[in-house]
């Protein structure tokens, strides 16, 4: 993929955030790492969705420093660079404030991994992540340092809101979509009484079986 192809699919990759309900006005941004190179394509800042072209988007180096853009980038450009400069098998990063995984992270409190959708998605709880201010690459310290120690490939950043990470910046969106779907049904279910987590031994089964099997098998040059 070259440059131009990244910034079309990251400029795309933001419907998603609508098509799903997971922003309000500008609040959430995509990323995507150029490949072979220490480079990162995000949104720019405080644009509205409907505004956002692929030309639109803003190329910076693994420091969050502008190198290719006519706007000023994406507030949080400093975390995501700080996650693609310590996990290199990471290509994209995702923030949104999806409110029922907004609504967990306000409680900091860990979604707890009690459906199968989230042995699936996630192989435990959603974790918390430590609070910190928006700007420099503290939020991304924060996702790493979290993210090392789960199988999630997502958090919810103390009183922030989720934050994704995959290994395409696509699977990076799937996952912000399906961390709010099951902040939803977990916040449901506990208004109907206390929930039980999976035993660990299915939770295993389940992550592997969706990560390894489920679904159709890829075709060469697919991701
Ligand atoms: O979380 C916050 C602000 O609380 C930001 O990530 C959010 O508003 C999106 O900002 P950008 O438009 O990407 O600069």
């Amino acid at each position: 993929m070259n440059l131009e192809d990244i910034r079309a699919e990251v400029c795309d990759l933001h419907r998603h955030l609508t098509r799903w309900g997971l922003v309000t006005w500008t609040a959430g941004n995509v990323s995507a790492r150029v490949p072979g190179k220490d480079l990162l394509v995000i949104k720019p800042s405080g644009v509205e969705y409907d505004a956002l072209t692929p030309k639109s988007m803003v190329v910076c180096d693994l420091d969050g420093n502008l190198v290719e853009g006519e706007h000023s980038p994406s507030s949080d450009t400093a975390s995501h660079a700080y996650v693609y400069r310590h996990m290199p098998e990471v290509n994209g990063v995702v923030h949104t404030h999806s409110p029922y995984a907004t609504a967990w992270a306000a409680r900091g409190e860990p979604i707890p991994c009690s459906i199968t959708a989230m042995a699936d998605e996630f192989g435990g709880d959603i974790p918390v992540g430590p609070f910190a201010l928006i700007g420099s690459d503290d939020i991304g310290r924060g996702i790493v340092e979290t993210l090392r120690q789960s199988r999630s490939p997502a958090v919810l950043m103390r009183q922030h809101g989720p934050f994704t990470i995959g290994p395409t910046a696509k699977s990076a969106v799937k996952a912000a979509v399906m961390c709010e779907d099951v902040a939803r049904t977990l916040h449901l279910a506990r208004q109907l009484g206390p929930i039980d987590r999976l035993p660990a031994t299915a939770v295993d089964r389940l992550f592997d079986r969706y990560q390894n099997v489920y679904g159709q098998p890829l075709m060469e040059g697919q991701q």
